[in-house]
């Protein structure tokens, strides 16, 4: 049964460091320095996997990595072949290329959620919030997104569209004065409000996304959980086993950003609640609210939650996997407009084809139904002839290369890493042993042949015609990960990112790097990297 909230507040217990939760990159992004957090120097490897030379002057390969990821792993592959080992982010790591990477994503006795946590501890705080499906690998919150989010996506883009649409255009007005150019500083900022008002609206419900400091929690949390973390200043020693623990106990932002959401959601719940038991009483049909937080709480028992604290602390997981990548995703899709902007008219010309079919077919609609006499069914209202709806922006596969092509572009060289959980032989007879880590060389297959030609070069439409949407995943594409763990909602943050390109392609008709300079930087950027300089938009009136 569904105790409402519960006033007992979680025991800050140690053993459950023990527990897991596979989320990954959605929070390691946030504190992508992280990566660089150490532990052990590392454990021995196969003897006949090389190591890869280190520059003169240099006593780990960081800095040479950090100069130039390309550059870099070039030279390591040829030197070393496709498996090699490097001292990278304080580990000695084996960084594992070409089609080994398979071995590493299909083998479940490689963990990144035990790589991550590594580092970061990160279990715990996921713990501290929860109080249910605490176990290691547990799948609550992926089979949530799997089974609520996703195939529903056509239910929830109406809504997003209109937070998407609403929130820019208040956040970026532009004022006469500024004839029709804007300089937008942090375009970050924009697309976190964006995005947060967004997945507010799906995650918890439109009543609840109208509060402030939901919104608030929807945007720091992340970065609040990263800063907690260490944002990779932090070194592994008993200093910073005290600093965790610290943090875990007296300082944990998650708790506070519970607290917001519970707050915010009891009210809401207990209104519908009197609401669904009026229209029992009425025996009418209860007009049930189409959100997560309804549907985590109609499945209350078949998740083994233990009271609305409980789910808001699976909501408050969910965030933290999804509106920091999607807001810095999307923010980084219009630095890639803004630095190839000879495409921004192929892209807007497609939205108004695909938008002018659509209105034409369902005109055609209508005028059958009137031939037959038939009424005019509610979802031919022609006010709605030209919205972004799940099925024109599906047809729009010119954003979609050009999404794909931006991550295949920028993706990190080396990231998800997985920790071995038992002695592993790969393929090519290499032993990875049990405790040992594992890195992807992501060149090798974002960069690789398997893409075509000039893969050094940002080709927006590689992959139209080609049946490689943006959330396709395989072994040629990586950035969600790929099998059993690949990240459940790319699809949620693909539907976005496309609705954001076309959002600007319709009502700007250039944008502009600030300080071209950074162009590169800013392409290349981290996951989680501050953005090195503004956007200047140029309105299309
Ligand atoms: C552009 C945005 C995003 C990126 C780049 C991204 C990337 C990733 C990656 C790389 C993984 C790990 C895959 C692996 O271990 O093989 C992952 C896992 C996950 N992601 Fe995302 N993600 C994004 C957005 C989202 C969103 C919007 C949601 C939720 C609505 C979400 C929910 C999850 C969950 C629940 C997992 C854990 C899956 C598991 O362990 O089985 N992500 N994501």
């Amino acid at each position: 049964m569904l105790g409402l909230v519960s006033n007992s507040p979680n025991a800050a217990s140690f053993d459950i460091i023990k527990a897991a939760l596979p989320i990954s990159i959605g929070i390691a992004s946030a504190v992508y320095l992280t990566a660089k957090a150490v532990t052990n120097a590392g454990y021995g490897t196969d003897k006949s996997v090389p190591t890869a030379s280190l520059r003169p002057g240099d006593s780990t390969h960081d800095k040479e990595y950090n100069d130039d990821q390309d550059e870099f792993l070039i030279r390591c592959e040829e030197e070393c072949g496709p498996i090699f080992n490097v001292y990278l982010f304080n580990k000695f790591i084996t960084v594992v290329s070409g089609p080994q990477i398979r071995e590493v994503f299909l083998n479940e006795s490689f963990s990144a959620g035990d790589a991550i946590d590594e580092f970061t501890n990160m279990r715990t705080f996921l713990n501290s919030v929860r109080k249910s499906n605490k176990d290691i690998d547990n799948r609550v919150v992926h089979d949530i997104v799997r089974d609520m989010i996703s195939p529903n996506l056509p239910l929830f883009t109406p809504r997003i569209v209109n937070q998407l649409e609403a929130n820019l255009e208040r956040e970026m007005a532009i004022f006469p004065e500024e004839e029709g150019r804007k300089l937008v500083e942090k375009p970050l900022n924009v697309l976190q409000e964006m995005v947060a008002s967004a997945m507010a609206t799906v995650f918890m419900g439109s009543e609840v996304a109208k509060s402030r400091k939901v919104i608030d929690t929807f945007i720091v949390a992340t970065s609040d959980f990263g800063r907690v973390l260490g944002n990779g200043q932090r070194h592994a020693s008993t200093w910073h086993s005290i600093w965790t623990r610290a943090n875990y106990t007296v300082l944990n932002p998650l708790k506070i950003h519970l607290q917001t959401l519970v707050e915010a959601a009891t009210p809401i719940i207990l209104e519908r609640r009197r609401l669904e038991a009026e229209a029992t009483e009425k025996g009418v049909q209860w007009d049930r609210p189409d959100d997560i937080m309804q549907r985590l709480l109609d499945n209350f028992d078949k998740y083994g939650f233990v009271d609305l604290e409980d789910v808001c602390g699976h909501l408050l997981i969910l965030i933290l996997a999804s509106v920091h990548t999607t807001s810095d995703t999307s923010t980084n899709l219009l630095y890639y407009m803004a630095a190839f902007p000879q495409h921004m008219d192929k892209l807007y010309a497609e939205q108004q084809e695909v938008l002018d079919a659509i209105q034409q077919e369902r005109e055609k609609e209508r005028q059958e139904l009137v031939q037959k006499g038939e009424p005019i069914r509610d979802d031919l209202d022609p006010t709605h002839d030209r919205d972004l709806s799940a099925a024109a922006i599906k047809r729009m596969v010119h954003m979609d290369s050009f999404v794909r092509e931006a991550f295949r572009f920028r993706t990190e060289r080396l990231t998800l890493s997985h920790s071995a959980r038992k002695d592993i032989t790969l393929s090519s007879g290499v032993k990875i042993p049990k405790g040992h880590s594992v890195i992807i060389n992501m060149r090798s297959v974002h960069q690789g042949p398997v893409q075509g030609d000039e893969t050094d070069e940002f080709r927006p439409w590689r992959f139209v015609g080609k049946l490689k949407s943006a959330t396709k995943v395989g072994t040629d594409f990586l950035p969600f990960g790929m099998g059993k763990h690949a990240c459940p909602g790319r699809f949620l943050a693909i539907q976005e990112l496309k609705t954001v390109g076309e959002l600007m392609v319709s009502r700007y008709s250039k944008i502009e790097i600030q300080d071209p300079s950074k162009t590169k930087q800013v392409l290349l950027a981290r996951m989680g990297a501050p953005t090195a300089t503004g956007l200047t938009f140029t309105s299309r009136k």
